[in-house]
């Protein structure tokens, strides 16, 4: 998970510097300071787009989900680096923008969604029907994984149709004035991209199908008793979702930490004397006695069952966390770091998002260039006379096993000549006879 760090200075010297003051170090892989336009070091909208929404799009372009989301104390700028105001537009926003600037030599197609967790319930924020404050159920399907059931989809062409989506779905999100900010968002907002391409990759069809996940998190802030009841639910809900967010980013950060050991204990075993590491290694993996993978409780909150893929799966992740440095924030700004910290050490292991069939074929394809040079090398030799029987036997049971293949094949409920699977594997048989 790559990790980003907003600085919104408000720009206040706090004075009082404390005498057993201890420094603390992070280490992120950008900081960004945004007090004064004037200042140098000033970091703009677009500085951050740069580094951060060019990777997005580039993700997705390459068939990768992507998630992005932020994360900070109420006030602290999330919903200005991700939404922006009409002056000075955020990521989510310049993400669309150029999505649909770039002249595409692929046909593509655009889903877009909005929806917001509030008090635990997701509610669409583009929904058409009247019943429009109506909570959605969260499913998880075997393969894809968790999602909104109902939740409008709405094809986009071009970028004026994005942003009025996402101008829409902002207006209907619930805030609220708090100490800290006039207009705070209560919930947390994701807009989703599905980004389909169909292209020609060696003359056969394709699709890759990537997701973009644009998060707002509402932010986190200490109950005042003097709040009235809504305030405090949506609060403790508030809360509770980013406990949880911290419990799971914390245990997948183990989790990740746990297999690399494991890696490198394996390559030193694989490398040195195997007998005494190799056993050590085994009670690491999680076989026996030894350290166990943490469970990651994903379905505690809506939001961390949501983005279990974004966290801890199939996506390439990127957190920025938004923080301010006077005083009267230290502890939240603390808490804010150590979370991203955290955040910093997950390995996600995202990959292509294909069309199964297609990766076969792929796979196929390259089969038949290895057993094409592999039969190129046993002519090759045959010309002399020692011929092996070995390599014979081999290429023999190939031979077998893509019959048996073919075999399989035919059982295709599709018909068999039609289907692409049948045509490859009889092509694989035959240059291999
Ligand atoms: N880098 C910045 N430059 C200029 N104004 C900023 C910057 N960051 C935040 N602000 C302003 O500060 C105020 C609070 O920011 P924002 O709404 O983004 O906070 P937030 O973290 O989303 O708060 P909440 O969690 O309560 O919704 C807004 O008026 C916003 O325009």
């Amino acid at each position: 998970m790559a990790l980003f760090f907003c600085l919104k200075l408000d720009g206040r010297s706090d004075g009082a510097v404390d005498s057993r003051e201890k420094l603390l170090e992070f280490c992120f892989d950008y900081c960004y300071w945004s007090v004064d336009a004037a200042d140098a070091r000033y970091a703009s909208q677009e500085e951050v787009f740069q580094d951060l929404g060019v990777s997005v799009l580039s993700g997705a372009s390459e068939g990768y989900n992507v998630c992005l989301f932020a994360y900070g104390q109420t006030g602290s700028g999330k919903t200005y680096t991700m939404m922006g105001t009409p002056d000075s537009i955020g990521l989510t926003p310049r993400i669309c923008q150029v999505r649909w600037r770039i002249p595409q030599d692929t046909l593509s197609f655009y889903p877009c969604s909005f929806l917001e967790i509030y008090n635990e319930r997701v509610r669409d924020l583009l929904s058409r029907e009247q019943k429009k404050r109506v909570s959605l159920r969260v499913r998880e399907h075997p393969e894809k994984g968790p999602y909104v059931e109902d939740l409008s989809q709405h094809v986009v062409t071009d970028c004026k149709q994005a942003m009025d989506l996402l101008e829409e779905g902002i207006t209907n999100r619930i805030t609220a004035a708090t100490h800290n900010h006039d207009a705070s968002s209560r919930s947390h907002a994701i807009f989703s991209i599905q980004y389909s391409q169909a292209i020609l990759e060696n003359n056969l069809p394709s699709e890759i199908v990537s997701k973009i996940n644009l998060v707002d998190l509402a932010g986190s802030e200490r109950a005042d008793p003097n709040y009235c009841r809504d305030r405090l639910t949506e609060g403790s809900n508030i809360n509770k979702s980013l406990v949880t967010l911290g419990i799971v980013i914390s245990a997948l950060a183990q989790n990740s930490q746990m297999s690399s050991s494991c890696q490198s204990i394996n390559s030193v075993t694989s490398e040195g004397d195997g007998s005494t590491l190799g056993s050590h290694s085994s009670s690491l993996s999680g076989g026996g006695g030894g350290r166990r993978h943490c469970f990651v409780p994903y379905r505690d909150s809506v939001l961390t069952w949501l983005l279990k893929d974004s966290l801890g799966g199939n996506s390439k992740t990127i957190m920025i966390a938004t923080v301010s440095p006077a005083t009267s924030s230290y502890n939240e700004t603390l808490s804010t770091l150590r979370y991203a910290a955290h955040a910093k050490n997950i390995v996600n292991k995202p990959r292509v998002n294909e069309d199964a069939n297609v990766r076969l074929i792929r796979e196929l394809r390259e089969e038949i260039d290895r057993l094409k040079s592999m039969l190129l090398s046993f002519e090759m030799r045959n010309l002399s006379p020692s011929l092996s029987d070995d390599r014979d036997g081999n290429l023999s049971d190939i031979v077998l096993q893509n019959e048996l293949k073919v075999t399989a094949d035919d059982t295709c409920p599709r018909n068999a000549s039609s289907c692409p699977h049948s045509i490859f594997i009889k092509c694989l048989s035959l240059f291999v006879k």
